[in-house]
């Protein structure tokens, strides 16, 4: 089931369409990766589906009902708990108070059921039980954004909005945010949508993608899709290159090679290893095995002597990153492996 969708929703700002006719599909159970450039429109989303920012035009629909009602429903900021959690921009702490008392005024003024252990409970799931009595003015960035999230999780929302919430915090406390979303995500049932620039933590999170370029959708995929339309890649090094692309070229018909600047040969599109994904990190499941002992093998038939060879990931990048540079045709067919250069041999990029 959907718990949210948008259909040609639009805000428009004067003259400018900062989301335009965008259509959105999440699941119960996603955890929605929200992917987009910077101006792309997708804090205005999430503005809107939290009912933060009124649409120009174009209809959301949030656990099955629409109209501006159901917005208001799910998402009262007033007297009652929502089934919308929100943490856009920074979370609204109080300093001088602990993790624990910010956690219970808001538990108490929404009249959540006992407060006490709900706000307890909360702070260990977002891994704050040991600091819950210290001031929020002495935390580090990434303990905030945490208490920010426990505090968006008061009253047990079924979904949350959270907008980069990655932001400006160290890897350590990234890792302990990302641990904390998945425990959330696979114990509690709760659905997320996580926009984010950092694209390698959200990989690592989330289990669909929407692109969103210049307010419009320009894809929405699974991993799974991701990792297919990526396919994937092994670097390779050799005393020749050259001849190593020639050889390649002939070779792996229907592979994508490139040289990089470095003189290493990029060879794509021959299927296989996946990127770290959201549990567990390193390469999962399928490690493209067989395609390195292919590659291997046509080297070593051909007496290439290999420095160096691995299997890569950019590639996922990449085609984030040519979605993102926009919503037509070009950019989608570019970043489903087709050459830039039209001249370009054997569709080298
Ligand atoms: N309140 C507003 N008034 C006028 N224009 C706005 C307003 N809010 C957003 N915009 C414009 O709408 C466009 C989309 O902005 P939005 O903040 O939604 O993008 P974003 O994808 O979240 O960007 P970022 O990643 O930089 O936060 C931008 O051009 C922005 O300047």
């Amino acid at each position: 089931m959907n718990i949210l969708e948008t259909n040609a929703l639009t805000k428009i700002y004067g003259s400018m369409r900062a989301v335009d006719e965008l259509d959105m599909r999440v699941a119960e159970g996603d955890i929605y990766g929200f992917v987009g450039k910077n101006g792309a429109g997708k804090s205005t989303t999430m503005n809107m589906v939290a009912g933060l920012a009124t649409p120009t035009s174009g209809e959301i629909r949030l656990f099955g009902s629409t109209g501006p009602d159901a917005v208001r429903r799910a998402s009262s900021f007033s007297s009652e708990p929502s089934r919308i959690g929100v943490l856009i921009e920074e979370p609204g702490v109080i300093p001088n108070l602990s993790a624990y008392e910010n956690l219970m005024a808001k538990a108490l003024s929404l009249g959540v059921v006992r407060a006490r252990e709900h706000c307890l409970d909360l702070l260990s799931l977002v891994g704050l039980a040991e600091s819950g009595a210290r001031k929020v003015k002495k935390f580090s960035m990434g303990m905030k954004q945490r208490l920010g999230v426990a505090l968006a999780l008061v009253g047990s929302p079924d979904l949350l909005l959270l907008d980069e919430p990655f932001n400006g915090m160290d890897p350590e406390a990234t890792r302990e945010l990302r641990g904390a979303l998945v425990t959330l995500n696979q114990e509690r049932g709760v659905t997320m949508i996580i926009s984010s620039h950092v694209l390698d933590q959200l990989m690592r999170v989330a289990n669909r993608f929407g692109v969103i370029a210049r307010g419009h959708m320009a894809r929405e995929l699974t991993e799974e899709e991701l990792h297919a339309a990526c396919g994937n890649a092994i670097r390779l090094k050799t005393t020749d290159p050259s001849r190593t692309l020639a050889i390649l070229e002939e070779r792996l018909s229907g592979a994508r090679l490139r040289v990089e600047p470095d003189q290493s040969i990029v060879v794509a599109g021959v299927g296989g290893a996946q990127a770290g994904s959201r549990f567990g990190g390193a390469a999962a499941g399928q490690s493209g095995a067989p395609e390195v002992e292919q590659v291997s093998r046509i080297l070593h038939d051909a007496d290439q002597v290999v420095l160096e060879l691995s299997v890569i990931e950019r590639d996922i990048e990449d085609y984030f990153v040519e979605l993102m540079g926009g919503a037509g045709s070009d950019a989608a067919s570019q970043a489903q492996g087709l050459p830039r250069d039209p001249k370009a041999k054997g569709g080298a990029r």
